[in-house]
């Protein structure tokens, strides 16, 4: 019997990216789910809920007995999730914040396979360097945070904005390869050492 295919219930270009990385091809399915923030939730079970609920989305979409994966990414700081920036004054002033301090990188995964699901949390500290005005606002003028959780690539132009690291570098870009390997292993798709039936 053949393995699993991997189902990736996200339209980050990103993710995909990194599934590719450790040779897997993921079918891209549709995964449509309300992200908007709910009273009182901490940014760890919200990553975590929204993750699952993308794979569930997925999962409906998916032929039976599909791997779906979904996830999901915030930028915290001080205890406050920092969401995507609405505009580049957003995102400047969302830089300005992070610079010269460390914040939170929390990506939520979930895996949804034969009616069961799992999920993990990775979370990454990330230190900015001192930013200056000038600095601030030509990165926010580069528009490469736009669509970012907090408004900054860490795989691209970003790179120069981050001092340190503690924690998964791939967590941050969007899918925390470590924890997706044991996740989809569960599933039955080893990434290191084949694949088995499920
Ligand atoms: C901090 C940071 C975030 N990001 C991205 C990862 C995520 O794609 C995005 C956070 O938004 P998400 O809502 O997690 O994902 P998404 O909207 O891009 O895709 P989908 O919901 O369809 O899965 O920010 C980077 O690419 N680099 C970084 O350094």
């Amino acid at each position: 019997m053949t393995a699993p295919t991997i189902h990736l219930a996200s339209r980050s270009p990103r993710r995909r990216a990194l599934l590719a990385q450790i040779g897997l091809e993921a079918v891209v399915v549709p995964a449509d789910v309300d992200e908007s923030p709910r009273a009182g939730e901490a940014p760890a079970a919200r990553v975590l809920r929204l993750a699952r609920a993308k794979a569930r989305a997925g999962a409906a979409a998916a032929p039976a007995g599909a791997v779906v994966l979904g996830a999901d990414t915030e930028v915290v700081v001080d205890g406050e999730p920092l969401g995507k920036p609405a505009d580049r004054a957003e995102a400047r002033a969302m830089l300005a914040r992070l610079a010269g301090r460390w914040h939170e990188v929390m990506t939520g995964v979930a895996v949804v396979h034969g009616g069961g699901e799992a999920t993990r949390l990775s979370v990454t500290r990330v230190r900015f360097r001192d930013l200056d005005a000038r600095e601030l606002a030509a990165y926010a003028a580069s528009g490469e945070g736009d669509d970012k959780a907090g408004g900054y690539a860490i795989q691209g132009l970003g790179a120069v904005l981050v001092a340190r690291i503690e924690g998964s570098y791939s967590g941050v870009v969007g899918l925390p390869l470590a924890e997706t390997a044991e996740l989809l292993a569960a599933a039955g798709v080893r990434v290191l050492g084949g694949r088995e039936e499920a």
